[in-house]
């Protein structure tokens, strides 16, 4: 009845190179070693990544919405997070994201697969914008808690090549009550190459303000 969901920002068959080294970098940063040769957290932590929340919410969901009614209507909807609802390994949205919460920063390493096409063998402004609000909004969420995207300001620089591994840098710029505001890099893989900037507000919601 109750398999482990799958966590999709683990490395998968289809991770290139350039994806792999992103993600050891990190990765390697997640736990670090104590003078006496023991393990203690690192500066960066993995953000898992599952493609149903609510699925991993149940307990919460059962607490707020007691009823019964609108839980089950939830549950057994086919709801998917959107960029992890392409069943082929590598065709669209591979990716991991990192969370430093001294530095305040967040980054999404991003191998952009063979779906994601908009002008011909590059990905797709669209795609790269929800790649952006994936970012920002986990990092936004880790800063403030539950939050929706309010604005989102994207200046294309220059395009990204289908197939490429890019880096997305989060940057916490302030925060003014509920409002969270960050700014976004999306660089190619050695920094070289800005394609993308971005500014992105979040405002702090009530879960069960959305759900109601
Ligand atoms: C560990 C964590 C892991 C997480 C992993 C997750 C990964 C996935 C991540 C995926 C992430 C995907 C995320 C997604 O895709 S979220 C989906 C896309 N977003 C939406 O659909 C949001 C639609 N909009 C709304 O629901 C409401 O407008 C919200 C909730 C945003 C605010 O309505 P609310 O009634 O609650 O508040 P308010 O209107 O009193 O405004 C409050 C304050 O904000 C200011 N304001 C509002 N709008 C704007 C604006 N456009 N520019 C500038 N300012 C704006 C406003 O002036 C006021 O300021 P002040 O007067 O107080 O100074």
């Amino acid at each position: 009845f109750f398999s482990k969901p799958r966590d999709f920002s683990l490395p998968n068959s289809s991770w290139g190179p350039e994806m792999m080294r992103l993600y050891e970098h990190y990765n390697s940063q997640c736990e670090a070693e104590t003078e006496g040769g023991g393990k203690q957290k690192g500066p960066w932590r993995r953000i898992p990544s599952y493609n149903r929340s609510l699925k991993r919410k149940t307990s919460f969901f059962c607490v707020c919405f007691s009823g019964g009614v609108y839980l089950s209507k939830l549950i057994q909807s086919k709801a998917r997070l959107f960029t992890r609802s392409i069943k082929e390994a590598g065709a669209a949205f591979e990716y991991v994201l990192f969370d430093n919460s001294d530095a305040q920063k967040c980054v999404g390493i991003l191998q952009a697969g063979h779906l994601l096409e908009g002008p011909p063998g590059f990905v797709h402004g669209g795609a790269i914008a929800t790649m952006i609000d994936t970012v920002t909004g986990a990092h936004a969420a880790v800063l403030s808690g539950p939050v929706m995207t309010a604005n989102l300001n994207i200046n294309y620089r220059s395009p990204i090549p289908l197939g490429s591994t890019v880096l997305l840098e989060s940057s916490l710029d302030k925060t003014e009550g509920r409002k969270t505001f960050v700014s976004c890099q999306v660089t190619s893989s050695d920094g070289a190459t800005l394609h993308t900037e971005a500014t992105a507000l979040f405002v702090s919601i009530s879960v069960r303000k959305i759900l109601d």
